[in-house]
């Protein structure tokens, strides 16, 4: 009789699903036979969204933050599909995916993270770039170049939205354009970065100061055409020329998560419990992004890579308890400060009783990220050539 393999189906390889998988393949399974472990995710790699922006200055190099999955699983035993998901039946308990075999599962971890709605602004769809995912830091790149060789004495960049990404986007950008970049940040509400500690908000609003970026509040985006953004300021809108608009506005779920049969908020959150398991269904656990979460004490956990990082092994450690019939942990978030970037040498850090700015907090936000990087073996990498290039740069100078 052939004895059926328990099988914990990730769907998403980000912050959640990643350091789930990586989680769930080093606990121990010593009692009973280990678990296959299906991880499944629409690119071939994983990307550290924090360091994205490092892309366009050539700070970092994509391999570098964005490794593929199949390295990173090596000798982890856990198996990698590279497809989009197009369905889950929960009932049935299987995936469907595009052009990709249906997969079975006993456990499921719904980790597909959001997407960057554009369609909320006429034009924004054909006009504006999104900043979310390699390929949108390489069209972006693309147009940075097309635009740095042409003719155009100044490059006017328009960047939507005054939170993090905003922020680190448009300090980034102009140190790489310099004295040719003409940058407005614009906010809707009246201050940038409303959810960050004071410390970070003032070294952010020097920072953009300094780069001389223009910072348009309580501005609302009205459209966006080819060469134009139509700004609505106190009940007046106008027309102001551009060369590129930035959008890095909103977080939606995908429609495949919108379309699952679970108990979800407005925005299409999954309601989960502090445990991570989604309502009525205890073998699905949701995470990152797409989940809605009251961690034990009743705070809401944030969207954000921090969260989700933490999730994963809370994730891990309950799908293990499960199946090894062992009580399951409240998550528990513990907000350990934030880390922005702030151009090419600079940036702001709050966090663990520090506060931290200039190049000594760049360093210490680089340090950081490097070891919240997956697996030892690209931390090792990553850290190797951080020490090297410096040095055989400077060597072949
Ligand atoms: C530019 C930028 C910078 C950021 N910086 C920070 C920061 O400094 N600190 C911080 O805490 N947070 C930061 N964030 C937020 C952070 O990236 C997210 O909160 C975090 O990635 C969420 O993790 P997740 O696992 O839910 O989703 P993700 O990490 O987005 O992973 C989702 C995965 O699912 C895959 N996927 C999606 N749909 C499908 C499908 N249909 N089929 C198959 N696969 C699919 C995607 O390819 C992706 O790999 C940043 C975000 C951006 C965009
Ligand atoms: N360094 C970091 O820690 C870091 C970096 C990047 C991202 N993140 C995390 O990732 C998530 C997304 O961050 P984000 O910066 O990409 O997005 P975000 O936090 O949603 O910021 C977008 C900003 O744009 C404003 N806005 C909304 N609609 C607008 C419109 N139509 N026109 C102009 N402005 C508009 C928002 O105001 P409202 O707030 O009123 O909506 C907000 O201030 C967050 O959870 C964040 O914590 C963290
Ligand atoms: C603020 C810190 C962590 C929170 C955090 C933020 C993120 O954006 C993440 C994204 C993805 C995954 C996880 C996180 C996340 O946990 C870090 C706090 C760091 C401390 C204040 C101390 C840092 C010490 C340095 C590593 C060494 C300093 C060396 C010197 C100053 C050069």
């Amino acid at each position: 009789m052939s004895e059926h393999k328990t099988r914990i189906c990730i769907l998403g390889g980000g912050f959640g699903g990643l350091y789930t998988a990586l989680r769930l393949s080093q606990l121990p399974w010593e009692s009973l036979p280990k678990p296959e472990i299906v991880l499944v995710d629409q690119s071939d790699r994983f990307v550290f969204s924090p360091l994205l922006y490092e892309l366009l200055t050539g700070e970092l190099q994509t391999w570098e933050i964005a490794p593929p999955f199949e390295e990173l699983l090596t000798d982890t035993g856990v198996r990698f599909y590279q497809a989009a998901v197009s369905g889950i039946d929960t009932q049935q308990r299987r995936v469907y995916l595009q052009d990709g075999p249906e997969i079975g599962y006993d456990h499921l971890v719904l980790a597909l993270g959001g997407e960057t709605p554009l369609d909320i602004v006429p034009g924004a769809t054909c006009y504006a770039y999104p900043f979310r995912t390699v390929t949108d830091v390489y069209r972006l790149e693309e147009r940075l170049r097309v635009l740095e060789e042409s003719d155009t004495d100044k490059i006017r960049v328009a960047i939507v939205g005054g939170g993090y990404s905003g922020v680190e986007l448009a300090c980034k950008l102009a140190d790489r354009l310099g004295s040719r970049g003409r940058f407005r940040l614009i906010e809707l509400t009246d201050q940038i970065l409303r959810t960050s500690p004071e410390f970070n908000r003032e070294a952010a609003r020097k920072a953009l100061e300094e780069r001389g970026i223009f910072i348009d509040l309580e501005t609302r985006v009205e459209a966006i055409a080819q060469d134009t953004i139509s700004l609505e300021y106190k009940g007046q809108v106008d027309n102001i020329p551009v060369d590129l608009v930035i959008w890095t506005v909103g977080i939606r779920v995908s429609p495949v998560v919108r379309n699952l049969p679970l108990k979800q908020n407005q925005r299409g959150q999954i309601t989960t419990t502090p445990t991570l398991q989604v309502l009525d269904h205890p073998e699905i656990f949701a995470l990152g992004d797409l989940a809605e979460c009251r961690d034990a004490e009743g705070q809401l956990v944030p969207a954000t890579a921090q969260a989700a990082f933490q999730q994963a092994d809370y994730a891990a450690w309950n799908i293990w308890a499960n199946l090894t019939h062992r009580p399951q942990i409240p998550f528990r978030y513990q907000y350990l400060g934030e880390m922005m970037a702030l151009g090419t040498d600079n940036a702001t850090l709050t966090g663990l009783g520090i506060k931290l700015e200039g190049s000594l907090a760049y360093v210490a936000r680089r340090l950081a990220y490097l070891y919240r990087m997956p697996t030892l073996d690209h931390k090792l990498k990553v850290g190797f050539n951080w020490l090297a290039r410096p040095i055989i740069e400077t060597l072949s100078q």
